[in-house]
């Protein structure tokens, strides 16, 4: 679980950390059906991981709902001296897929933080306007209880004295 404060609104984020080996897909697939946002990781020091991308990229257009939100990941960047994928490979395919692209390093943790952050905004984007809706909804309904306060038609005291009114 990881908190993120994006424009003002607090995000909280429930991670799962899905098993890459095949033995594993069947239960990996139960996953993507409640998810809103998927990294797509492989790793920049194996050139098998990134060809197994495409693998990823299909079971999620499968499995996963259809506004999920996804970035292309490249990870261990700061292992350069085993580099098998070039950065232009990731910026090519995650231009064909239409996904954002980062490489990242869980090392030193660089990108970290902008990738998760990204990642939330593209969420909270493409679920602005179920948010407007409940803001709308929260606003209304605030604004119904201070106006029966103000009216004396709320609960406490404000009711006791109604009551004496009926008397
Ligand atoms: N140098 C370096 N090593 C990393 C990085 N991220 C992970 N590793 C190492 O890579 C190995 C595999 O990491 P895991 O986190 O188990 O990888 P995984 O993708 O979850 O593996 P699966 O269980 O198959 O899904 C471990 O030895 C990690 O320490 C990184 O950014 N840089």
């Amino acid at each position: 679980m990881k908190t993120l404060v994006i424009d003002g609104i607090k995000v909280r984020i429930q991670i799962w950390d899905t098993a890459g080996q095949e033995r594993y897909q069947t239960i990996t697939k139960q996953y993507y059906r409640r998810a809103q946002g998927i990294f797509l990781v492989y790793d920049i020091t194996s050139e098998r991981s990134f060809q197994h991308i495409m693998k990823w990229a299909s079971d999620v257009d499968e499995y996963a709902p259809d506004k999920v939100q996804k970035i292309l990941v490249g990870n261990k960047s700061d292992d350069v001296e085993k580099r098998q994928v070039a950065t232009e490979q990731g910026v090519k395919l995650a231009k064909a897929y239409g996904m954002d692209f980062f490489e990242t390093s869980a090392f030193t943790n660089h990108n970290i933080t902008e990738t998760f952050t990204r990642l939330a905004e593209q969420v909270l984007a493409a679920n602005k306007k179920d948010l407007d809706l409940l803001r709308i909804s929260l606003n209304d309904e605030l604004n119904l209880t201070a106006l029966e306060e103000e009216e004396g038609l709320g609960d406490g005291a404000s009711g006791e004295q109604n009551k004496s009114c009926w008397c």
